[in-house]
């Protein structure tokens, strides 16, 4: 399956910079970064306004589609998204299979006020202190690559640092485990990975397995103001958008209509 091919790769690459940058000094390192800004905690209030939240992700590629775009400029998009009007921007940082990198994260990181989410397959707690040393206040945790003991503590070396964690599910028990772990912010991914299948309704279809005081974010396979429209109707908060925004020629006007459909 493609996640745990995922995971080794990402546990690879990790023992890689582990050799550059011990996990004594990088757990330091974080602590010495705690986030003080609230850019993290702003986010996750502004979750449960009714305003639409809009997640402008920055991917250059992905295992289901390949190449996204040729021509990658990634600080002109993350201009673009913060034009627009994102409350979050997202980068992958995943190198072998998204094109992404921690360098790209820092870069965006300089230039905009916007909080950050490290986009990537966070598998030990040192992805979570990296990720507050390069300048992310989010963090994601999927739960179907983590044990119920790893969900916990990564959740709590999260909320040490100031952070913000999106707990990734793709299904009812998932969910379950993502609750009774504590989690703050649920993801629902509509991706299917699988089979790589995308259902826009996945997310609407367990709106109800999620209490309210814990925010919903509809994750992949965006594409209109109409489907983003339905489901805030529906109770869902934030919605993270890669490939329809990587795609449109104008992010920032599409981030703009994006923004504007709880009014339609
Ligand atoms: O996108 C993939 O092919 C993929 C494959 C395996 C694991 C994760 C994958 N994507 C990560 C994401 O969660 C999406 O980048 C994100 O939800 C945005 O999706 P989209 O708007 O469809 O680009």
């Amino acid at each position: 399956m493609i996640l745990d091919d995922l995971v080794s790769v990402t546990l690879t690459n990790m023992a890689q910079r582990q050799r550059l940058i011990s996990p004594e000094d990088m757990y330091h390192l974080a602590n010495q970064n705690i986030d003080t800004s609230l850019r993290g905690q702003q986010f996750m209030e502004k979750l449960h306004q009714p305003e639409i939240t809009i997640i402008g992700e920055i991917k250059q590629a992905s295992p289901s589609k390949g190449q996204i775009v040729t021509t990658f400029n990634y600080e002109d998009i993350a201009r673009d998204y913060q034009t627009g009007g994102v409350d979050m921007i997202s980068v992958l940082t995943e190198t072998d299979y998204f094109k992404g990198s921690l360098d790209i994260l820092r870069d965006v990181r300089a230039i905009v006020d916007v909080p950050i989410l490290r986009k990537d397959f966070t598998v030990d707690a040192y992805m979570i202190d990296e990720a507050r040393v390069n300048g992310a206040q989010v963090v994601l945790l999927i739960v179907a690559i983590l044990s119920d003991e790893q969900l916990v503590k990564f959740l709590k070396r999260t909320h040490e640092l100031g952070m913000v964690a999106i707990v990734e599910t793709h299904d009812q028990e998932e969910i379950q485990r993502a609750i009774q772990a504590g989690a703050q912010i649920i993801g629902v991914n509509n991706r299917n990975l699988k089979d790589f299948s995308v259902n826009i309704h996945h997310t609407l279809a367990l709106r109800q397995s999620i209490p309210e005081h814990i925010a919903l974010i509809a994750e992949s396979g965006i594409r209109s103001a109409e489907e983003i429209h339905d489901m805030s109707v529906a109770g869902v908060n934030g919605f993270l958008i890669g490939e329809t925004l990587m795609r449109a020629s104008d992010k920032a006007q599409q981030i703009k209509t994006f923004k504007a459909a709880y009014d339609d």
